[in-house]
Formats: structure tokens, sequence, C-alpha cells
């Protein structure tokens, strides 16, 4: 039987390189940006990270049993610029990570901080591959953005339309369409400012195929919206074992760029 990973310290992020080698590679993600490292890059201000994306109705959430994902393949998106070289990366899926507590939950950390949740919307190389799953072997074939959750008293719209489908899919494997319609342009900050590096899926297998690009602005979510993304079940049947914590913490940057770019 597939050995099950998870979050547990029985099966979580100190004994996945057992099941899965490249977890304990040297270009492992998520890490803690260090500002003070950080290093400005011209290219990255004369090629402007651009990004256009449809607003879609009818999307399948599922639960994966380690989190929510949104499935949102999108023909007609476009990323492109900034880290990216002269590739187009295309919209595939969006999902989500949180902790326990609002203290914990972002999967990159700055200056050691943690966020209360981490979105990322997940991207792959068109320009040079012929699916998501053949990029996925590639050192450039996905870029994610990552966009960090401040806990506020403002309920984030965009967010609530996914919380409002998670009654729906309380138990793993479980998925339904979204009615509303999710335009992943609300998701980004107004400030358009990042850090980039290169690194991997923060999950099993641990690919090293993606360039990571996180913003530095967080968006507001409120507290219940957590307290409802904490109530999905990580089993399929009628144990109720919930989904509290799905983070993987700081890996080592090693000896990778982390550069900035002040939008
Ligand atoms: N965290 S991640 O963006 O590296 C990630 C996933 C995270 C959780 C569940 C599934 C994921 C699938 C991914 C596929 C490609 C890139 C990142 C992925
Ligand atoms: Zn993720």
């Amino acid at each position: 039987m597939a050995a099950e990973w998870g979050y547990s310290p029985t099966n979580g992020p100190d004994v996945w390189a057992r099941l899965f080698p490249q977890a304990g590679g040297a270009r492992q993600s998520p890490v803690d940006i260090c500002t003070s490292i950080a290093s400005s890059d011209s290219n990255l201000e004369m090629k402007k990270l651009t990004f256009a994306y449809e607003s879609q109705s009818d999307l399948r959430i599922l639960n994966t049993g380690h989190g929510w994902k949104v499935e949102a393949p999108q023909s007609g998106s476009r990323l492109e610029g900034g880290p990216l070289g002269e590739d187009i990366y295309q919209l595939e899926q969006f999902h989500c990570h949180w902790g326990e507590t609002s203290a914990e939950g972002s999967e990159h950390t700055v200056d050691g901080r943690a966020y209360a949740g981490e979105l990322h919307l997940v991207h792959w190389n068109t320009t040079k591959y012929q699916s998501f799953a053949e990029a996925a072997q590639h050192p450039d074939g996905l870029a994610v953005l990552g966009v960090f959750f401040d806990v506020g008293n403002e309920s984030n719209d965009e967010i609530e339309k996914i919380v409002s489908t998670l009654s729906e899919i309380k138990f793993k494997g479980q998925f339904t369409d979204i009615p509303d319609v999710i335009d992943p342009t609300t998701f980004l900050p107004s400030g358009l400012g990042y850090w980039t590096y290169l690194g991997s899926l923060t999950t099993p297998p641990c690919n090293e195929c993606v360039i990571w690009i996180v913003y530095k602005e967080p968006i507001t979510v409120t507290e219940e919206q957590l307290v409802q993304f904490r109530c999905l079940s990580a089993c399929s049947g009628e144990a109720e074992e919930f989904i509290v914590k799905n983070y993987r913490p700081p890996q080592p940057l090693g000896n990778r760029a982390l550069r900035e770019c002040n939008a």
C-alpha cells in the first residue's frame, strides 16, 4: 500500500525523505525569507511579472485529505515575465495551507515570522512542455504564486466563495462545483512586490521543479474563515481527523539566490 504521508510526527515532513528521496534535496521549499539577504535584480524590474486570468464558475473543489484544492486549468491564462524568462505559464490549480492557530500556518516565513496561512496559485510552463505532469519533471516546469494570509475583521469575499462549499467536501475524496464566479486575480494583494527563488513542491514527492514567487503583501481573511478550513476531515469515512495543520516548515536555502522585486 502506498505510504500515507501527512503532517503528524510519524508521517510528517521530518520523515518524508525516507519514502520520497527528493524531499531531502538541496532545492527544497518552503524557505524562511531572510529579507536582509534578498537581492534586488534589475532584470526583474525590467521584465515585469504579468498575469492574466479568466473568471470561471463551476470550478471543481475537492478535499485531498491534506486540504482543499480548486482545479482551475485555464488555457487562456498567462503568467509571464519577472523570473520566468521568455516562457508562458498557465494556471492549473490553487490550494491553501494553514495551521492549528492563526499564529502559524504559512509555509514560507519572513525573517522567522509565520503568517496565518498561505494561498498557492500553481502554474505550468506551456511554452516548453506538453502537460502539467511533464512540466513537473523539469527544473523550470512550474511556477507557484504564494500569497500570505493575515487575520483581520473583514471577511475575504473570494475566500468566502471557497468556504461556502466546504460543508459539501467535509471528507477526503469528496468534491463539488463552486457555483460562484472565481477570478484568481482577486486573490492577489494590491502591492505586487515579491521575493523569488528556485524550489520544490512543498508536499511529496517534493519535485525540485518550482519557480517560487511569494508576494510581500498579505491579504486579509477572518479567523472564522480559517476555522472553517480546519473543519475539513483527513479521512474518507466517519472517523473525524480534522485537517488542522498542513504546512511544511522552512527548509535550508543553502546557496540558492533569493531575489526581490519591489513592483
Ligand atoms: N504546495 S505546492 O504548491 O508545492 C503543491 C501542492 C501542495 C499541496 C497539495 C498538492 C500540491 C500540488 C502541487 C503541484 C504542483 C506544484 C505545487 C504543488
Ligand atoms: Zn501549496
